[in-house]
């Protein structure tokens, strides 16, 4: 699998030291989750540039976009959703379904996750990263089309990784400001798709905004995905610039200044940046895979929820 950056600790993990590595573990290398940190914001964000293969990409949006029509739901704006693994009941405990194959054996992306995770957060007196997915929400963008603020909530294990397919987009990171407080420019944050995020106020302008390119893999950990929110532009095109406007209030205009530029991977974009001062990337369909872990599960699957709804006890 490739994944550009260079470990120049020279200590590439393949898990295959490790007692506990599981047999898959031994098919890949990763270096340490270190070297995809996205530095200067809260813990953590980590991007890495083409973990999947264009040929996986392909497959996985055929997959997707080849699901028969009832797994959609429209959501307001027009984007479109598919949740894979079941769905969240109203009191945040996932009625579990199985994954379907394209997800879990071929290509084996949900292992190679996991297996990521383990291995390139291992280390001396380290906590290795642990995921069990059961989870995948897959959403669907056409150009101009975006995501509120909002938090993913408590119902989901605090480490989520975004899959992008087909097209680049920009992920903004917001954070909320005490009211009481003299601050810059907020916004009431009724986006908000989370009771912990009613009543709070967030900062209008974005702390962080990310370049998600096409087959990277975004993973939210810590208080990045406790005590932020995450949002997309409803844009057809981005502008980055190389450095923020003297006014920040109209960066929305000039461009932004995105904050993973070295983790890229993609020297056409960093010599674009570099030579012109600003990149700019028109949208295409984008679709994105979000991984991640609800922390209550319904025993019993299907017939669990059978037998709630014939008053049984689980
Ligand atoms: O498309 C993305 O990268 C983010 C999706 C997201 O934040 C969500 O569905 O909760
Ligand atoms: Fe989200």
């Amino acid at each position: 699998m490739p994944i550009p950056i260079h470990d120049d600790d020279s200590q590439i993990r393949n898990g295959s030291n490790s007692a506990s590595a599981s047999a898959t573990e031994h098919a890949y290398a990763f270096p340490a989750l270190k070297h995809f940190r996205v530095q200067n914001i809260p813990p953590a964000a980590y991007y890495i540039p083409d973990f999947i293969t264009p040929e996986e990409e392909e497959y996985l949006i055929r997959k997707i976009e080849e699901s028969p029509q009832p797994k959609w739901k429209k959501v307001g704006t027009g984007r479109r959703l598919q949740y894979w693994g079941g769905t969240m009941s109203k009191n945040g405990i996932l009625l579990p379904e199985a994954l379907p194959a394209f997800l879990s054996s071929f290509p084996d992306i949900i292992e190679r996750i996991e297996s990521f995770l383990r291995v390139a957060s291992s280390g001396k007196g380290k906590e290795r990263m642990q995921l069990d997915i059961n989870q995948v929400l897959v959403n669907e963008y056409q150009p101009g089309q975006g995501i509120s603020p909002h938090e993913d909530g408590p119902a989901f294990h605090p480490l989520v990784a975004t899959l992008s397919l087909g097209s680049h987009t920009i992920l903004d990171l917001h954070h909320y400001i005490n009211p009481t407080c003299p601050s810059p420019p907020m916004i009431p944050s009724s986006s908000s798709s989370t009771a912990e995020g009613e009543g709070k106020t967030i900062a209008a302008i974005p702390m962080a905004h990310l370049l998600l390119m096409p087959r990277s893999l975004l993973v939210l950990s810590s208080s990045l995905y406790t005590s932020h929110l995450h949002s997309i532009a409803s844009r057809e095109r981005d502008t980055i610039i190389r450095a923020p406007s003297d006014d920040s209030t109209k960066e929305e205009q000039d461009g932004v200044v995105i904050w993973n530029t070295e983790l890229l991977g993609d020297p056409d974009i960093v010599d674009t940046l570099s030579k012109d001062g600003r990149w700019i990337g028109e949208r295409g369909k984008r679709i994105s895979l979000t991984f991640r872990k609800a922390e209550k599960v319904l025993k019993g699957g299907p017939a669990g929820v059978l037998g709630r709804s014939l008053g049984l006890k689980k």
